[in-house]
């Protein structure tokens, strides 16, 4: 149906990604919406987003599935990272939206680890949002349980060592 609509010029820069950012290579779907990954590692992994058209349900608020998948990926890639890079997978998500993050509000997430476990880790998350002339007032609060040590299968092998460089980097 997308080829018979007319795109709007907003929507089509939208929908360019830059495959070689970090976040393309860690989270494609988090990268469509402009996340930005700020710290990678084994006890700790946030970032931001800035709530824009997309990323709101239609009260102009940011959307709860929004919320739930930079969750889900910012505890994917932290478990990955403390696992030792094996292949992660989230196996549940549970949140709770306590307050509205309107369009054009920054919001932080932060996550760390609560258990790491050799095969299951439980990962807290919490979503923040920041106005410059307020204290930071929490949007959201998810735990996220991953499973560790799912086979890679040969096309996404080096899926891990990707992961690895940009972590090396940032
Ligand atoms: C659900 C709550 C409003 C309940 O609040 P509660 O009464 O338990 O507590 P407080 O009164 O203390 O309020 C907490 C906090 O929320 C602020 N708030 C309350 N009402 C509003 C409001 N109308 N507008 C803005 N802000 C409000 C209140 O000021 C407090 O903040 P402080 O900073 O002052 O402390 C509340 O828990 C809440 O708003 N939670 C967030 C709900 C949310 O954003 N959910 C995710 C988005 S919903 C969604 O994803 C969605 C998707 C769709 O595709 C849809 C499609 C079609 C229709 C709807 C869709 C949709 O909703």
């Amino acid at each position: 149906m997308i080829g018979k609509r007319k795109l709007l010029p907003s929507l089509v820069k939208s929908l360019i990604m830059d495959p070689k950012s970090p976040e393309f290579i860690l989270d494609p779907p988090l990268h469509s919406l402009g996340f930005v990954f700020e710290e990678l590692s084994a006890t700790r992994v946030s970032g931001r987003l800035t709530v824009t058209d997309k990323c709101c349900q239609p009260f102009k608020v940011l959307h709860g599935g929004v919320s739930a998948l930079i969750a889900e990926g910012v505890a994917s890639v932290g478990a990955g990272i403390a696992s030792g890079y094996k292949r992660v997978a989230g196996i549940h998500l549970s949140i709770h939206h306590l307050r509205p993050a309107a369009l054009g509000d920054s919001v932080f997430a932060e996550s760390f680890p609560v258990s790491a476990g050799k095969n299951i880790q439980v990962w807290e998350v919490r979503l923040w949002k920041t106005k410059k002339t307020e204290n930071k007032k929490l949007v959201s609060t998810s735990r996220v349980t991953l499973f560790c040590g799912v086979p890679i299968p040969d096309h996404v092998k080096d899926a891990p060592d990707q992961v690895k460089k940009i972590v090396s980097k940032l």
